[in-house]
């Protein structure tokens, strides 16, 4: 008689609508090999949840975050977005866990192509995916969100402000709607009122479209009343 067969059970999928955002579970990494700026650490965003991480300088809160963003690779642990395991990082990532997140680092001028306009700046991520058309839709509104309008937005980055900058820098973060946004140190070198802008911005995209957020910093009064959660790191 032959043996009865048990056919393997498939996990479920994750619904991405449930999932948490973020779990980075376990994580080791670091530059030079032998000495680890992280070890072991843990950390999840809900969906739509606001995490706040603070913590003293050079103890891993960029480098976590980079991991987090798929910009840099662990050495151990497991990192997940929206339920799904990461496998790649950097260009190795699929492009759709690689949209799923949006990033906003601290100075807008090394993370801005100094040749390209502020339109042409927030509507990057639109041209690399292939959707230009959806640029006309989405453009306007969203930079008007983030407070620019008029001729900023044909102006290069050595024709505006750091502020009207990094508006543009989180308006390229936002377009493609990705479901987890990491602010790290957004605001460290704005004034008080560009500030509150550009949080206020986040915080209505957020609302419209309920992004999770991980908001890096040292400004432990600014992240207590923006997030819904503080974590001191190390956040194992
Ligand atoms: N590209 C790199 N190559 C080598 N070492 C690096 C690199 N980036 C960061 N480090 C080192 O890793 C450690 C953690 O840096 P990281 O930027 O993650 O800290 P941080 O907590 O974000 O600091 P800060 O609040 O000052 O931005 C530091 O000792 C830093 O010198």
């Amino acid at each position: 008689m032959p043996e009865p067969t048990t056919e393997p059970t498939l996990a479920p999928a994750p619904d991405p609508a449930s999932a948490p955002a973020l779990e980075l579970l376990d994580i080791t990494a670091g530059y030079d090999r032998g000495t680890p700026v992280l070890e072991g650490i843990s950390l999840t965003v809900a969906a739509g949840e606001s995490v706040g991480l603070l913590g003293p300088s050079g103890c891993g809160k960029s480098t976590l975050a980079r991991v987090a963003a798929l910009l840099h690779r662990p050495w151990a642990g497991t990192v997940r977005l929206a339920g799904r395991e990461v496998r790649g990082f950097r260009h190795r990532a699929p492009r759709e866990l690689r949209t799923s997140v949006g990033v906003v680092f601290q100075q807008p001028r090394l993370a801005a192509d100094p040749r390209l306009t502020l339109a042409d700046t927030i509507a990057e991520p639109l041209r690399a995916t292939g959707r230009r058309d959806e640029i006309p839709d989405r453009l306007p509104d969203l930079a008007a969100s983030v407070g620019l309008g008029g001729d900023l937005l044909t102006r290069r980055p050595h024709e505006v402000s750091d502020g009207q900058l990094q508006r543009a820098c989180l308006a390229r973060a936002l377009i493609l709607r990705p479901r987890l946004l990491i602010c790290d140190e957004m605001t460290a070198m704005l004034d008080a009122s560009t500030t509150a802008a550009l949080v206020a911005a986040v915080e209505d995209h957020r609302r419209a479209h309920g992004t999770a957020l991980l908001a890096v910093g040292h400004d432990r009064v600014l992240l207590k009343r923006w997030c819904d959660r503080v974590v001191d790191f190390p956040a194992g």
